[in-house]
């Protein structure tokens, strides 16, 4: 990453519902930045908040969840946008023309009796643009995902497989030029060989269209071939952010290290990470001090009483550990990676 200008700004954000028993806090003081251009991934364990997370940036929570905080886009040239202030009509433009978002299980979302040509065409159409120019463009984004355009523009969604909807999922959710793409699971229901397909295809995308992603996953193996950096979600908040070598090699909160101890291989890729001992949070709880400290070999009083801030780790990581700097020998990784991701070549195929 050459450039670390930020896109997103994520302040003091908070996502919660009301629940009959309680109010449920989904997202918990979270503070982010996404650079212009990079990909960043967020990775943690199925209900840790990673999908309220990432709708937030485009204020997309699902009714009856109230987000507060701030997040702040800043665009190429203009004013930056107070993203959670905006009226409806402001959202629906900003949500497609500034950020796109693929939504987990969005591959379903396209409607049955509809040619994908409509999708486009509508699309094009609601958002008032020249649709023969806006057509060119989906042929072209077609073509960048490596699917057939006439023939796909042609088909219907259930006359193509999941690699090839997924594609062309991603070709529509780019036809308005959005800055920052964000793609919640995009591979969870592909193969493996499809998986590594969409990212090689990813790195080719953001790279013609000057993209920044952010791309949320389960599968570690997967997020480090395709991220510049990694946030780590435990419990609804980020514990820990870095590059992704730095959270390859100097992993400093032990829920991290826990998580990587999991995933020994690497090349491996892992669909359940939820096998660390210990229960799983719950959004109603208020946990004293650290929320990881119920699950944590390093914890002690301090940690069971006061909430860790983020600490510097270094001027590229952060990790929200009282004892960072002892989560090494702490927690111990029994495998190391087998190689760097930034000398790895993912291995390509699936249906082009
Ligand atoms: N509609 C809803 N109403 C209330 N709580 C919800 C709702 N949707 C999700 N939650 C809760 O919010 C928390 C965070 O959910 P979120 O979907 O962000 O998790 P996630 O990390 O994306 O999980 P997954 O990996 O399974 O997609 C979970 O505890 C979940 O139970
Ligand atoms: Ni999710």
């Amino acid at each position: 990453m050459s450039n670390t200008e930020t896109i997103f700004e994520v302040r003091d954000l908070n996502v919660t519902f009301q629940m009959n028993r309680g109010q449920s806090r989904v997202v918990r003081d979270a503070d982010i930045d996404v650079a212009r251009n990079e990909t960043l991934g967020i990775i943690g364990e199925s209900g840790s908040g990673k999908s309220m997370l990432a709708s937030s940036f485009l204020n997309a929570v699902v009714e009856p969840g109230v987000t507060t905080g701030e997040v702040t886009f800043y665009p190429e040239d203009g004013n930056p946008v107070s993203v959670l202030d905006l009226s409806d009509s402001e959202l629906n433009r900003f949500r497609w023309e500034a950020v796109a978002m693929v939504f987990q299980g969005a591959m379903s979302s396209f409607n049955p009796v509809t040619k994908i040509r409509t999708h486009f065409r509508e699309t094009l159409q609601d958002h008032n643009r020249d649709i023969p120019a806006g057509m060119d463009r989906a042929r072209d984004l077609l073509e960048s995902v490596y699917l057939d355009p006439e023939r796909i523009l042609d088909s219907y969604a259930h006359e193509l497989s999941g690699g090839m909807k997924q594609r062309a999922l991603i070709a529509l959710s780019l036809v308005l030029e959005p800055d920052v793409l964000v793609l919640d699971e995009p591979t969870a229901a592909l193969d493996l060989l499809m998986q590594r397909s969409i990212v090689t295809l990813l790195r080719e995308l953001q790279a013609e269209y000057d993209l920044t992603l952010v791309f949320i996953t389960h599968d570690l193996p997967l997020l480090t071939k395709l991220a510049d950096r990694i946030a780590v979600m435990y419990a609804f908040n980020i514990v820990e952010i870095g590059t992704t070598d730095d959270l390859l090699y100097n992993a400093s909160h032990p829920y991290t290290r826990a998580l990587l101890d999991t995933t020994p291989d690497l090349n491996v890729p892992v669909d359940e990470m939820d096998i660390i001992e210990g229960s799983k949070p719950d959004p109603v709880d208020q946990i004293p001090g650290c929320s990881y400290h119920p699950r944590c070999p390093l914890a002690d009083d301090h940690c069971r009483s006061e909430e860790p801030a983020m600490m510097t780790v270094r001027n590229t990581q952060e990790s929200a550990c009282f004892y960072y700097n002892q989560a090494a020998d702490a927690v111990p990784i029994s495998a190391a990676p087998s190689h760097s991701p930034t000398t790895d070549t993912a291995t390509d195929g699936g249906d082009r």
